[in-house]
């Protein structure tokens, strides 16, 4: 059994008088594929900014690795979101050599002689991994959704991060393309050994990807003060590869009087 990696006590996050998150707990071990799933607004994005030090808790601790999250973002965890914002006018691989280069010469911007060659390598050896070997000297607007997606994994893998922070990262790709990048991620996983935090819209994601599921919610409602309370971890499944042990969404998602539609899309 591996060693808890990230530990989160009593973590709770306000903007302004808004309480987005309470009383949020978790133990994840190393190489865990957690998926996270709740309600749009409930404070997902939130919790892994958190994980990613782009927030800090307004209450409680987060630890990696048994020490205070650092204060800054680290190349020890990456993040990919829906969305990618890359630079229309570099290649695929100039847009890699770039975030290399911000990352190993802030000051200059510019990798030279050696360590140019060794950062061309560690790219060519991640574009290999993600598959997108023969489109390196490819623009991004002549690359599909799913290969955008798959230059926003690379880029995140470069850093090699122990921790992979996904926000929603295949809710704009069609469903075939969808199913590839599963295969692709699942593989990515096992074969790099990092610990996974994938938040997801889509309920079946979420059980067939991860091998711990955290569900987000509010416990606590007052109708005349809607933000006076956050949500939390109010469902934390350890799951099988096969799903048997997946409960129905009615169960985890109960139907409250004050909402009107589905907590998922
Ligand atoms: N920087 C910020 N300043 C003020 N409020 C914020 C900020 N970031 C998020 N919020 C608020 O915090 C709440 C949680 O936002 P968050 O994006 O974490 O939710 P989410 O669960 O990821 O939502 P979705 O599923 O729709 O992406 C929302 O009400 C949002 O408006």
């Amino acid at each position: 059994m591996s060693d808890v990696l990230i530990s989160v006590r009593n973590v709770s996050k306000a903007y302004g008088e808004t309480l987005v998150l309470e009383r949020v707990n978790l133990d994840v071990e190393s190489e865990t594929f957690c998926t996270i799933v709740g309600a749009s607004g409930c404070g997902k994005s939130t919790f892994l900014r958190m994980l990613l030090s782009q927030e800090r808790p307004t209450g409680g601790t987060i630890k990696i690795a048994n020490e205070p999250i650092a204060d800054e973002p680290t190349p020890d965890r990456g993040i990919v979101f829906q969305r990618y914002s890359v630079f229309s006018h570099l290649t695929v691989e100039g847009n890699l050599l770039l975030a290399t280069e911000f990352q190993h010469a802030p000051l200059t911007g510019r990798l030279m002689g050696k360590a140019r060659a060794s950062a061309l390598e560690a790219i060519e050896d991640t574009l290999e991994k993600i598959g997108l070997s023969s489109a390196r000297k490819r623009y991004p607007a002549q690359l599909s959704g799913g290969m955008q997606q798959r230059l926003a994994i690379a880029q995140a893998l470069l850093k090699k991060p122990k921790i992979l922070l996904l926000d929603e990262p295949f809710g704009a790709l069609d469903p075939g393309i969808r199913s590839d990048m599963h295969a692709l991620l699942r593989q990515l996983w096992k074969e790099l050994g990092m610990t996974i935090f994938m938040v997801t819209h889509d309920i079946h994601e979420a059980f067939k990807l991860g091998t711990r599921m955290l569900v987000f919610d509010k416990v606590r409602h007052d109708p005349h003060q809607p933000d006076a309370f956050g949500a939390t971890i109010t469902y934390d499944l350890s799951l099988k590869d096969d799903n048997t042990n997946a409960p129905e969404a009615d169960e985890l998602f109960p139907a409250r009087p004050d909402q009107t539609k589905g907590p998922l899309t």
